[in-house]
């Protein structure tokens, strides 16, 4: 299977367990990897065939936007099933990290992988 990624995305968010956490915004990164079969617009060269990798990015900017999350976790598991859902994507690998939450280490975060990832495409 074929990857579309998107890397470092760096948003500002309202997340954590702490009622601090709860008034502020905090910088959050995101790091999207959606299997798909890049076979299909590299033949067409259509957009249409794509798995297109800014309405991944912003589908998962309008998700952190929308709510207050307490956990990497749930804001992982949220963009995850949303994207695999709308964008059809049979495998996805999401990460969330919050770089700066933890003296001492620069990110701290989850990565999760859902779906199928040796779906291949009927040829
Ligand atoms: N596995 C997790 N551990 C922690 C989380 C989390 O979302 N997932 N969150 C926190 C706090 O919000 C922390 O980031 C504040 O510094 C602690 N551990």
């Amino acid at each position: 299977m074929d990857i579309v990624y998107v890397r470092d995305l760096r948003l500002d968010a309202r997340i954590g367990i702490y009622e601090w956490e709860k008034r502020i915004l905090q910088k959050i990164r995101v790091d999207l990897e959606m299997g798909w079969d890049n076979r299909v617009p590299a033949a067409s060269d259509a957009i249409k065939d794509t798995l297109n990798y800014k309405t991944a990015a912003k589908r998962v900017i309008e998700l952190v936007e929308s709510d207050h999350y307490e956990l990497v976790e749930r804001l992982a598991e949220t963009i995850a099933d949303t994207l695999m859902h709308e964008l059809h994507i049979p495998w996805i690998q999401v990460t969330v990290g919050k770089p700066g939450a933890v003296r001492g280490s620069s990110e701290v975060g989850v990565r999760i992988e859902r779906g199928n990832r040796q779906w291949q495409a009927s040829t």
